[in-house]
This record gives C-alpha cells, structure tokens and sequence, in this order.
C-alpha cells in the first residue's frame, strides 16, 4: 500500500509522476512473444522492467484483461504480483453499484487471499453515489478513484450538465471530498479538459489527479501542469498507448523506455519549474 507520504516521496526522488497505462492488447504485442506461455504478462513484465526507474505507477485497464476470459484474468494476476511493491498499482475498472456488490468488485480487487490480487487504487463512477463507493474505502490505506470529468468527447453529455450548483463534475468532487479525505481520494480528469484545472482545483486543492489522455489521445502536459500542479504535485499523469505501442518489433521494451524517458524528462522539468523539487 502505498501512502499520501509516499507518493509524494517517490514523485520527488524519480523526479516524475508518470503512470505507465497497462492496456495490453493480445493483437497488439510482438509476434515474438506470442510463444510464451503467458504472452500478455510476458509483455507486461518487460514492460515493467524497462519503465519502472521512471514512472510513479502502473494503470492496468481490466477491459484488456477481461475481454479474453481465464487467460486474462491470469495475465492480470500476474501482472498484479510482478508489479513492484513501492509503486502505484492502480486497477483502472471504472466500478459503480449498490453496496453488497461494490463490497465483492472491492474483495476482488483489494483481497489478494481471496482473488490473488491487490491493487493500491481502483477507478469507480461515482453515479450511484455514497453506498457505491464506501466499501472500497473500508480497505485501510487503499485509494478510491473516482470519474470527474473524462477525457472522452462523450463528457460533455452527462458531466457539464448544470445542476443548480454548477456542473455535475462539480457536483461529485464536493460531494465525493465529503466521504473521505485527500490521503484516500483521487479524480481522474483528462488531460483533454486541461483549461478546467484552474475550476477544478477550487474544489480539489489537495487531491491527486489521475490525468489521462496525453500521448495517443492528444491533450497537452504543459497546460496540465501550468492549471493542475499543486506544491506536492497533486498530479499522476498517465499515457498508454504512447508508451507501451512505440515499437511492436523486439525493441518494443527499449522504446517504451524511450517514450517513458522523454515524458519523465518533461516532468522533471514542471516540477523544477512550479518548485515542487
Ligand atoms: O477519462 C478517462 C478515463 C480513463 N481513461 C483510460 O486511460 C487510458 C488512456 O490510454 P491512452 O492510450 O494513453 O489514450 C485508457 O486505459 C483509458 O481507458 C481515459 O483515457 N480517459
């Protein structure tokens, strides 16, 4: 488990608050690879072994895990167990139901005697409000995730919807910074919104921000940190597809490196620049 304390500890000494983005297609991956017995988790690992000097955390996405039944669910435990201790591992399953269900996603992902996992942090909607989201808070030490305000075109149908007291992503971080505090909550906000961090931080000044959507989905990490960036960061800013995809020949570990370093050394240089090392 990794804490308030500690994410921001290893923010500073690696100089970077890069998540690299686990969305491991089986299509997508080295031919190579594909006569290891678990090819998925073979990927996984080489990826982890190349990255894990210059990122903060790792974000498996369960729909690449899901979509290919028992294989992948194996390949998602095992990626869960190869993933270094001290870093972030974060469950991007974006969950939400009624409490005795939300009680099981949270066993499932939380409980490693029981499922053989335990992740750090799980992504979950918050529509169906406080009952959905509490049980994942009874895991001491685990962090809840929750939607603000996406990077999808598809936001704008629910999240800008005027409630009366400001949009509806508003709306949910107040009422979701009610339920616990900044050491156990984070927002995902895509860095495709990045004009909105100056408003969003008036209602999230310490929370983390789970960033995603620079590289392949196009959002600008300069404007992230100029309107997101807190005095400890408060950022995790995630790329996927831009990482994990920069090579699909036998070098495709070293060019992950590559594009995790070039994102890394942009990092250093915001954190240098906004004083936070
Ligand atoms: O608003 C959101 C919430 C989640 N995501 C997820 O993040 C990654 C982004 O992948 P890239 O390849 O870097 O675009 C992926 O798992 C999404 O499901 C998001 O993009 N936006």
């Amino acid at each position: 488990m990794i804490s308030r304390r500690q994410l921001i500890e290893q923010i500073k000494q690696k100089k970077s608050f890069l998540c690299v983005g686990l969305d491991t297609d089986i299509d997508k991956i080295p031919e190579f690879l594909k006569h290891y017995p678990d090819p998925v988790f073979e990927f996984n690992k080489r990826i982890i072994d190349a990255t894990h000097d210059l990122c903060i955390a790792y974000k498996p996405n369960a729909a690449f895990y899901e979509s290919r039944g028992l294989k992948g669910l194996q390949s998602l435990i095992s990626t869960a167990q190869y993933t270094p201790k001290h870093i972030l591992n974060i469950i991007d399953a974006k969950r939400g139901d009624i409490g005795n269900t939300s009680d099981n996603y949270a066993k499932a992902f939380f409980n490693e005697a029981t499922s053989g996992m335990s992740f750090d942090a799980i992504t979950v909607t918050p529509y169906m409000g406080n009952d959905s989201v509490t049980p994942y808070l009874k895991y001491e030490g685990r962090w809840v995730i929750i939607l603000a305000l996406t990077s999808s075109v598809g936001s704008k149908d629910f999240q800008y919807l005027e409630t009366g007291n400001g949009f509806l992503y508003e709306e949910v971080i107040q009422k979701a910074n009610t339920w616990a505090g900044a050491d156990r909550l984070m927002f995902v906000v895509g860095a495709t919104k990045s004009t909105e961090f100056t408003n969003i931080r008036k209602y999230a000044p310490d929370n983390f921000l789970l960033v995603p959507g620079v590289g392949a989905q196009g959002g600008s990490l300069e404007d992230v940190c100029k309107y997101g960036m807190t005095k400890d960061c408060g950022l995790i800013v995630n790329s996927s597809r831009g990482i994990i995809y920069a090579s699909n020949g036998e070098d495709f570990a070293d060019a992950a490196r590559a594009e995790a370093l070039k994102l890394q050394q942009q990092m250093q240089a915001e954190l240098e620049k906004s004083g936070v090392i």
